[in-house]
């Protein structure tokens, strides 16, 4: 891939709180766009991952860093828009997912070698036709020359509410008020963080779903880039 293709393709900004949609609005906007899809979270859920799998010390920055360069990875993207994410040819989309992957994900998150060890890895997504990309620094520090930024965000309670129907639809047992602890200790954690905090980007659309159904969401972005096919 030459410099040329990473520079030029156009990007679509999508940050925001856990549980505020990123991720489905994503998928549906990249679809009706015909766009490629970074889950950037996912390369955070998978340097835990693997620091899991690999009994890597959480302290060792050097260690831990080495392992996100080192991620063997492929998404493979699916007929419904899905992603299989692929780890050294193991599909681990449901070991992403677990409790203790999203608690080591935020850990890992916040050290620095580790953002800039997936830097050059995201900025790579950027190809023809174009990129919806989701994450938490999307429009601040991966894409800042992106032609749209989104700011995705809903209140903690009703991001509780929808992640709780989410588990529950998965035969997933899920307590409420503990979701939503959690969630306002991640807003928290993600929001003060030193490194890449999570604050709008300069110029980004901020939409709140809390009111919103998906479509609606998807609709206020597509009119938003000034998109009008269907
Ligand atoms: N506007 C909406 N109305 C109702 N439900 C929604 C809306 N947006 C998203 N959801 C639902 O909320 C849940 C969480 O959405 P999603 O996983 O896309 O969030 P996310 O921001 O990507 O989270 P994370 O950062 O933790 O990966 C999903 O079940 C999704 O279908
Ligand atoms: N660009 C990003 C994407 C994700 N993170 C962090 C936030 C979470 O702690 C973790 C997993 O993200 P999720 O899959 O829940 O969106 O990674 C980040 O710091 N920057």
């Amino acid at each position: 891939m030459s410099n040329d293709t990473i520079v030029s393709a156009p990007v679509i900004t999508v940050d925001g709180p856990s549980g505020s949609g990123k991720g489905t609005i994503s998928q549906i906007v990249a679809t009706k766009l015909g766009y490629h899809l970074l889950d950037s979270g996912a390369l955070y859920r998978l340097t835990a991952l693997s620091v899991i799998k690999n009994n890597i010390d959480i302290t060792d920055v050097d260690a831990v860093s080495k392992a996100a360069l080192a991620l063997d990875v492929v998404f493979e993207p699916q007929v419904d828009g899905e992603q299989k994410v692929l780890l050294k040819g193991e599909d681990v989309g449901v070991q992403l997912r677990l409790d203790e992957t999203s608690a080591m994900a935020s850990q890992v998150a916040a050290i620095p070698e580790v953002r800039e060890a997936l830097l050059v890895r995201q900025k790579q997504f950027r190809q023809e036709p174009g990129l919806v990309a989701d994450g938490r620094d999307m429009g601040t520090v991966v894409f800042p020359d992106a032609e749209h930024k989104v700011f995705l965000t809903a209140s903690p309670e009703i991001r509780a509410e929808r992640r709780h129907k989410q588990l529950i639809e998965k035969g997933v047992d899920a307590n409420i008020s503990h979701l939503l602890k959690s969630i306002i200790d991640r807003d928290e954690r993600d929001r003060t963080r030193t490194v890449a905090p999570l604050v709008p980007a300069e110029g980004a659309v901020v939409i709140d779903s809390s009111n919103l159904t998906i479509d609606e969401v998807v609709q206020q972005i597509l009119d938003f880039i000034g998109f009008s096919g269907h």
